[in-house]
């Protein structure tokens, strides 16, 4: 914007070195914080939380160093203590024991899953924490994929009709946010379609809208048990290829015209120029998943002493607001709260 008829470009820096000297306002802690631009804040962060049906409380995820399987009671326990903490919501994955899943997913659409049981619970037990839950069956498939599969490929239409269901079983058990996850076309106005028809126009949607296939969710995977399922098939299909930009801002505008009220990014760290761009082109509240390899890679790295692990997560989450992200959903979050406080 022109200031007093001038080009911004006009009156910044016009005189150089030694009249100006960017290292000035570098010199002390209170100068540094009065120029902050950026900011890392509670309101920011969004927990994924992994639940189990069975009774033990908490069952370490081994590919995630600090990271935990709940059971449905323990879960309600721990969104306790991170509403305390002020984390807005939670997201609630499911581990799905190999008995339930078949090929249609069907456990996804079974009244009272332990999805149900996981929200129902942490809703009764913190009424004010946010909850929200993805749809996708890639948790409830005996393949590991995010839809339907026949014949090697992964039907759209037929997958959409079933994210539906699910999204309309999620939101009956209290939940505040359906997540698309599984990036088949059209899956956003299917479920804002389903979710007015049955009652729930004020639940929210947050489509993972550019979501890549990527390397980075291994971990995650096994956290959810579909590493084994999935084996070393590939979701290029349906997920985007790292390659691209242009179509990350086509899958986001698509999805915001069905109906998304907020649009994610995923993964983060090696996606942050799609954040920007997205943020830049569309100003819709805009999220990055910071995904589980993302966590691992700097959990193990100061394990082994090679990285400040507290100084590396609070880098890596102040990038994410810098390249416009309105929030962030880490493993790190009760961390960071904790931190922030
Ligand atoms: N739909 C949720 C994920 O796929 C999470 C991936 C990760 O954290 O690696
Ligand atoms: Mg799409």
């Amino acid at each position: 914007m022109p200031f007093n008829g001038r080009p911004k470009t006009l009156i910044a820096p016009s005189t150089g070195y030694p009249t100006t000297r960017l290292r000035r306002p570098r010199q002390a802690d209170w100068s540094r914080r009065l120029v902050a631009e950026n900011a890392l804040s509670v309101n920011d962060l969004i927990w994924p939380v992994f639940v189990h049906a069975g009774d033990e409380p908490r069952i370490p995820v081994e590919s995630m160093p600090g990271v935990m399987r709940y059971s449905v009671a323990e879960l309600a326990e721990v969104a306790r203590e991170a509403a305390d903490l002020g984390i807005p919501v939670i997201g609630v994955f499911p581990y799905v024991e190999g008995e339930l899943k078949d090929a249609q997913g069907s456990y996804a659409v079974a009244d009272n899953n332990v999805v149900c049981q996981a929200v129902e619970a942490v809703k009764n037990a913190v009424p004010t924490l946010g909850v929200m839950c993805d749809a996708a069956l890639d948790p409830f498939t005996s393949h590991g994929h995010d839809g339907l599969l026949e014949d090697g490929s992964i039907l759209n239409d037929e997958t959409v009709e079933i994210l539906v269901r699910q999204s309309v079983l999620q939101a009956s058990a209290g939940c505040d946010i359906i997540s698309p996850s599984d990036m088949m076309d059209g899956r956003v106005g299917a479920i804002r379609k389903g979710l007015d028809e049955a009652g729930f126009q004020g639940v929210l949607i947050m489509s993972y809208a550019a979501k890549y296939a990527s390397g980075f969710y291994a971990p995650f995977r096994a956290a959810v048990g579909s590493a084994s399922t999935l084996g070393s098939a590939s979701k290029s299909t349906y997920q985007m290829d790292p390659a691209n930009s242009d179509e990350a801002l086509r899958e986001v505008a698509l999805d915001i015209a069905e109906g998304a009220d907020m649009v994610m990014v995923k993964p983060g760290m090696p996606y942050l120029d799609i954040v920007r761009r997205v943020k830049d082109t569309f100003g819709v509240p805009t999220y990055a998943y910071q995904v589980s390899g993302e966590y691992s890679m700097i959990m193990a790295a100061a394990e082994r002493g090679w990285l400040d692990g507290e100084r590396a997560m609070m880098e890596s989450l102040l990038g994410f607001k810098r390249a416009g992200a309105d929030g962030i959903l880490t493993y790190f979050a009760v961390e960071v709260a904790k931190r922030l406080r």
